[in-house]
Order: C-alpha cells, then sequence, then structure tokens
C-alpha cells in the first residue's frame, strides 16, 4: 500500500516516541490535557476563527451546527476540536470511527439513537464502507435514513427521520473521500502542522496543568523536537518530566530537556533513532544517492516498508530527502544536520554544482 507523503502514518509508528498515533499511554492523559475550548484551544488561527464564526451563527439560529470537515494528520487535534464543537454547543458527542462502522445497520443503529442536535464525531471517515457511506449521505442531507428490511426481491426500504445533528467527520486523507460525500459537509478546515511557537504554548500549557515547572528555553528545546504535533509535544514533555524529576530538581530547562530527549535518541529536529539510520546510510554508504529503496532498506536493516512509511515521509517533509525517479536522495540539509561533508560532484558540495536540479537550486 502507498502511504502519502505527509498526511498517513503507517503501522509501527504507535511504537516510537516521535510517531504522530495515540499509544495506550497517551490515550490515559490526554482527556486531561484537551483544550475545552476554542480560546484555549492553541494555533490553527483561520480554522478558529472560521470556526466560531460557524457556531456562533449555528447558536444564533437555534439550529444544529452545519457538518464539519476536518482533515490533517494524526495528533493535531481534530478529536480535540470535535470535543470543542459539541462543547460550544452545549451538545452531547457521540464518537466512532469509519471502520468500526462495516455494515449500514451499524450506522443507522448510532443515527437513530442521536439526540437533538448532538455531535456525531466519525473518525477516519474515510475507512467507512461503501454501503454505510451511501446511507450517510442521505442522513447529512434529509436528515433521514431508509432502513433496508429483509433480502432479495421481497426486501423493503423502511424511511426512518433523523433528529438534526451535526457530523463531525476526520480523516489523515481528505482525498480519499469521495466527492458526494465531500460536498455534504457545509465547513471543511484543513489542519496544518504547528509552529515551533505555538508548540512552546501547548507544552507551557500542559506543563501547568501536569504540575511540572518548565522554563522558556526548556520548552523551546521540546518544541524543536517534536515534529510540529501537538501530541507529540505531550509525549516528550512527560519523558522529560521523567528525567527532570529522577536526575535534576524537577523544572524542566534547556539542558534538562536536552539531555532527557538524548537519553531517548531524539534529536533538536526530532529525528530517532530509525530517521537517523536511514539518513546515515544514505550518506555514507551511498554518497548521498541516488540509490533504491530495497537497497536502502537493506543497508539500514528494516523492512523496505518501514523505510518508505515510517521514516521516509518526516525526512521528505523537513526537506532532507528527496524521493526522485532515480531513487532516494539526501539533500544539502541532510550532510548539514548530520555534520558531514558531501562529496564532490553532490548538492551542498565545496565547489561542485552536481545535481542541485534535483532540487531547484
Ligand atoms: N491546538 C491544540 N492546543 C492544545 N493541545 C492540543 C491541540 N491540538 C492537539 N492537542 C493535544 O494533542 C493531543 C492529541 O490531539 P487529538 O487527539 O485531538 O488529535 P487528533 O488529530 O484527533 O489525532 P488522531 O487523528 O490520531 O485521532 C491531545 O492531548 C490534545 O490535548
Amino acid at each position: 500500500m502507498n502511504w502519502d507523503d505527509t498526511t498517513e502514518t503507517a503501522p509501527g509508528d504507535p511504537e516510537r516516541l516521535v510517531g504522530s498515533v495515540a499509544d495506550g499511554e497517551d490515550q490515559a492523559v490526554e482527556a486531561a490535557l484537551r483544550p475545552k475550548d476554542l480560546h484555549e484551544f492553541v494555533g490553527q488561527a483561520k480554522v478558529r476563527e472560521q470556526l466560531d464564526l460557524v457556531l456562533r451563527a449555528a447558536r444564533t439560529r437555534g439550529a444544529a451546527a452545519d457538518h464539519v470537515l476536518l482533515s490533517g494528520a494524526p495528533g493535531l487535534g481534530k478529536t480535540t476540536l470535535s470535543m470543542i464543537i459539541a462543547a460550544e454547543m452545549s451538545a452531547p458527542i457521540r464518537i466512532t470511527s469509519g471502520p468500526a462502522i462495516q455494515h449500514a445497520g451499524d450506522l443507522a443503529a448510532i443515527l437513530s439513537s442521536l439526540q437533538e442536535g448532538e455531535v456525531l464525531f466519525l473518525d477516519e471517515i474515510h475507512r467507512m464502507s461503501r454501503p454505510a457511506e451511501e446511507m450517510l449521505y442521505m442522513a447529512m442531507e434529509d436528515f433521514r435514513v431508509d432502513v433496508i428490511v429483509g433480502k432479495g426481491p421481497g426486501a423493503t426500504a423502511i424511511p426512518l427521520e433523523l433528529p438534526p445533528f451535526t457530523l463531525v467527520g476526520a480523516t489523515t486523507r481528505a482525498g480519499l473521500l469521495p466527492p458526494p460525500l465531500r460536498d455534504r459537509f457545509g465547513f471543511t478546515a484543513h489542519m496544518e502542522f504547528y509552529e515551533p511557537a505555538e508548540l512552546e504554548q501547548v507544552i507551557h500549557r500542559s506543563a501547568r496543568l501536569l504540575d511540572v515547572e518548565t522554563d522558556a528555553e526548556g520548552a523551546t528545546e521540546i518544541a524543536g523536537r517534536s515534529r510540529g504535533t501537538p501530541r507529540i509535544a505531550n509525549r516528550l514533555l512527560r519523558r522529560v518530566r521523567d528525567y527532570a524529576q529522577v536526575k535534576a530538581d524537577g523544572v524542566i530547562t534547556r539542558d534538562i530537556a536536552a539531555r532527557a530527549l538524548a537519553v531517548y535518541e531524539v534529536d533538536e529536529r526530532g529525528l530517532d533513532r530509525l530517521d537517523r539510520g536511514v539518513l546515515t546510510a544514505l550518506l555514507k554508504l551511498f554518497g548521498g544517492g541516488p540509490v533504491g529503496l530495497s537497497t536502502l532498506a537493506v543497508a539500514v536493516g528494516e523492512e523496505r516498508e518501514t523505510v518508505e512509511e515510517v521514516a521516509e515521509p518526516f525526512l521528505v517533509r523537513e526537506g532532507l530527502l528527496a524521493r526522485t525517479p532515480r531513487g532516494r536522495v539526501a539533500t544539502p540539509a541532510a550532510w548539514a544536520h548530520l555534520g558531514l561533508t558531501p562529496p564532490q560532484g553532490q548538492p551542498g558540495a565545496a565547489g561542485g554544482t552536481g545535481q542541485q536540479g534535483l532540487f531547484g537550486a
């Protein structure tokens, strides 16, 4: 299976400290760290402004808010935002996910038990089954579903009226949604990766809630290694807190954060052991490439899929590695990041232009 460069995670990701999918520990603590309203929600200024308007207008009309589609990588706050939508509308929320709805009947059961104005959060909406998806079209547009009773020629459709509700769909891959489904959302928001300054705010807020003292530089250090993702920022904060409590006086400073994350092999740019292994092999064994994915994977001692799906998306996003028709190629930034000198003829080498054309230099 192919994974999009920036918006999907792969199997194995949750086991990494810098993986963006929630692990068991995340799930246990995330509830306590979730912002409860739009003011507390850090960053995503445009999304917040637009959503604020959508919700205020709905409140003024005394109606359920329009259906909302949230797209973006895991850990950027889609679930959090859906809970905020429900809170701002003073409505209950029901949470489910595309893979949990395999049959149209599963969806009918959920829809028919919704209360008026309730928010239905459907995570991974792109993974819903086809029949359920088709049932959802009518439910979203007309607040009605046809429940099919019986089989074959004797089957009959019984129309079922639904109370007005707000569907909040979340997807890491908006491009995979069929247009008829996409078009039924009144408001679509794309969640971007967070700027380091925004992640610092997330870290300060979480540190307050976890009752751990963090100075400004300590938060900056953690933010820079968090790969633009609040979930990772919160996870790194917890590991740094452990270190600060065991090895120091409990206060998180720049030095403590750097030492703690060195223990966990997360470098100053957020690369972990796997990412650095791939880059190191590419630079040291293959002179920066181009090299085929399979060869690179064998050199690193990992499965091809692990390199392609787990390590490469972030390296590409960071501008450290390029996927070209001739194979994987390191960028000048990769040489600089690992403190290595590119051989003559490589991009970034002193005096040589080499393959700079690959990077549009
Ligand atoms: N803008 C934000 N401000 C503060 N904290 C945030 C923000 N966005 C996310 N978080 C925190 O990051 C964690 C992960 O957020 P959330 O579960 O909402 O992500 P998600 O996009 O739904 O991930 P997934 O796609 O894996 O379900 C939560 O603990 C939440 O508190």
